[in-house]
């Protein structure tokens, strides 16, 4: 279980987050961040995966807080996947990529196999698994940053508009992996600027930048109209239309 806080940021004396943030993302629970431009999602994400500490409040694994843990140690609970996960990718080969993390944590060569071929066959990419990062699609790419990921095995999971620009196909990909860590009782926040994403995939919303940001499950979000026009977020399709049917 992934716990946030009472979290606050703020940028040389400009605060990025305006409230005191806290969310429960239980084992096995989506939460998906949204909010306008300028919010503090991107800071948010940051201050779970340790890239920055947050001047007050804390994050808690499993009941462990990470505040003073160096960054190595809150990746051993997280796995990250950025926004533009080209940049997460260094090695020459495909497997070689995925290998990499396994390696890192002294599994043995029929572990590491083993956990490389299922999160290559979980992310549609066995047949690359030889090919040079450089040569895949840029959707290709972001799966393999993705299966780098699953391949750690962590208890929680970090995503940054994972979404953003996929085809339906990869769209659908994406959220059978999610799916599956999450039913699998991984605690998983994703980033989210599209909403009929948020609709399908989501558990429950936390959004930033509106008057008092608070976790609520993606029903309640999304029927409330004075909060979501409070954080300049549109309804997802099927709501629209419910609202135009009725
Ligand atoms: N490195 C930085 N130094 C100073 N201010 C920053 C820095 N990064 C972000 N900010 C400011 O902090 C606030 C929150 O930014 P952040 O990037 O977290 O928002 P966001 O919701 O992720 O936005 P977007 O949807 O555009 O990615 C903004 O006002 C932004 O200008």
């Amino acid at each position: 279980m992934l716990e946030l806080r009472k979290l606050g940021f703020a940028y040389q004396g400009q605060p990025a987050l305006f409230d005191a943030i806290s969310a429960v993302v239980p084992d096995g629970h989506i939460l998906a961040i949204v909010g306008r431009n300028g919010a503090g999602k991107s800071t948010l994400f940051r201050i779970i995966n340790g890239l920055l500490r947050p001047q007050s409040g804390d994050v808690l694994v499993d009941g462990i807080s990470t505040s003073g843990k160096k960054i190595f140690e809150i990746a051993a609970y997280m796995g990250t996947v950025f926004q533009s996960p080209e940049q997460q990718l260094f090695a020459a080969r495909v497997e070689d990529e995925v290998a990499f993390g396994p390696q890192q944590l002294g599994l043995s060569t029929e572990k590491i196999l083993e956990r490389v071929t299922d999160a290559l066959n979980r992310t549609s990419l066995l047949d690359q698994s030889t090919q040079h990062p450089l040569d895949l699609s840029a959707a290709e790419r972001r799966f393999l940053a993705i299966a780098s990921v699953l391949a750690m095995a962590r208890p929680v999971l970090l995503l940054d508009e994972a979404q953003r620009g996929l085809d339906r196909v990869w769209t659908e990909r994406l959220e059978d992996v999610l799916a599956a860590e999450r039913a699998a009782g991984k605690s998983i926040i994703v980033i989210c600027h599209d909403m009929d994403f948020v609709e399908r995939n989501a558990d429950t919303v936390l959004a930033l930048g509106g008057l008092n940001p608070c976790q609520i499950p993606v029903s309640e979000f999304f029927s409330d109209k004075k909060l979501l026009t409070e954080v300049s977020v549109e309804p997802p399709v099927v709501y629209r239309l419910r609202e135009f049917m009725t």
